[in-house]
């Protein structure tokens, strides 16, 4: 009998469902991938933005994970939305604890409205702690530019940066580059020898709310499939362009992309 795949998000609630664990549960939903979640910190939030940020205790949160992962396991789990450095330290630890080898960071700091979701003093133990830890990292330009102290405003600069990143102790770096201009959104894969670029057609929409979370989800639901790194991220890839173009267009500001997308 074949035995289904399992991964674990550890990140925050968005009521809203757009993005954070509901995205995360419905994208490993989708790819065919059993999902367990430890949350971190609950908000309330709409397409409209961040209302209120409600973070949960550390014990919390690694009493979820310790829980889920000494009876379920994880094939595969990734991080999101983590807000403070204790709840970094924590999350880093269970993860050292429990062996876990595929985690993919996504190093989520401010949503696309502007609310912090995490902290300042967090950045240290993100780079530290749990950069170390991650097979691979995925941040967009902004937590690129953050984690480096660099200006990543060009390809080249990109490519900069991804290894910048890399010498913090990530295993594979994957920078979005949603946030360049262009007719063209090229994502750049390093891993720490090789770059690969995945370019595809910009969507002109203003429903883009939780695309980081969706892709993280997506590459780390191929990941615990046992999909090898290069074909994962190509299917990530694949899978938040047809949901972007796909976005049931609901709620009054940014909306949520569609989590029922289908790609080969
Ligand atoms: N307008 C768009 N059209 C097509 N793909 C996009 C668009 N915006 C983002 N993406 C894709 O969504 C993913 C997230 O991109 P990005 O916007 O850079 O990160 P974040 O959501 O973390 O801010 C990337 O893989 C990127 O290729
Ligand atoms: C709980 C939570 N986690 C992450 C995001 C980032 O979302 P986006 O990808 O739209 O910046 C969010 N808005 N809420």
């Amino acid at each position: 009998m074949q035995t289904i795949a399992k991964a674990l998000t550890i990140a925050g609630s968005d009521s809203g469902g757009g993005a954070g664990i509901q995205a995360d549960l419905k994208t490993f939903h989708q790819l065919g991938v059993y999902g367990m979640s430890a949350i971190t910190a609950i908000t309330a939030q709409n397409t409209l933005g961040v209302a209120g940020v409600y973070p949960l205790p550390t014990e919390a949160v690694s009493h979820q994970m310790r829980e889920v992962l000494r009876d379920l396991g994880a094939d595969a789990a990734k991080t999101g939305m983590l807000f403070d450095a204790a709840i970094i330290k924590a999350v880093s630890e269970e993860i050292r604890t429990f062996g876990l080898k595929k985690l993919v960071v996504d190093p989520v700091m401010i949503a696309k409205g502007g609310a912090k979701l995490l902290l300042d003093e967090a950045i240290a133990a993100l780079k530290t702690d749990l950069l170390p830890l991650a097979e691979v990292v995925t941040p967009n330009l902004p937590e690129a530019e953050c984690m480096t102290g660099m200006e990543i405003r060009t390809p080249e600069e990109m490519r900069e940066g991804a290894r910048a990143i890399h010498a913090l102790g990530a295993r594979n770096v994957l920078m979005k580059g949603g946030h360049l201009e262009g007719d063209t959104v090229v994502d750049i894969l390093f891993d720490g020898t090789n770059f690969y670029e995945l370019a595809h057609e910009r969507i002109q929409t203003r429903h883009t709310h939780g695309t980081g979370c969706t892709f993280s989800a997506a590459l780390t639901a191929e990941l615990a499939k046992n999909t090898p790194l290069v074909g994962a991220v190509e299917k990530a890839n694949r899978f938040i362009f047809e949901a972007i173009k796909t976005a049931p267009q609901i709620g009054g500001g940014h909306g949520p992309t569609n989590h029922w997308a289908v790609v080969e």
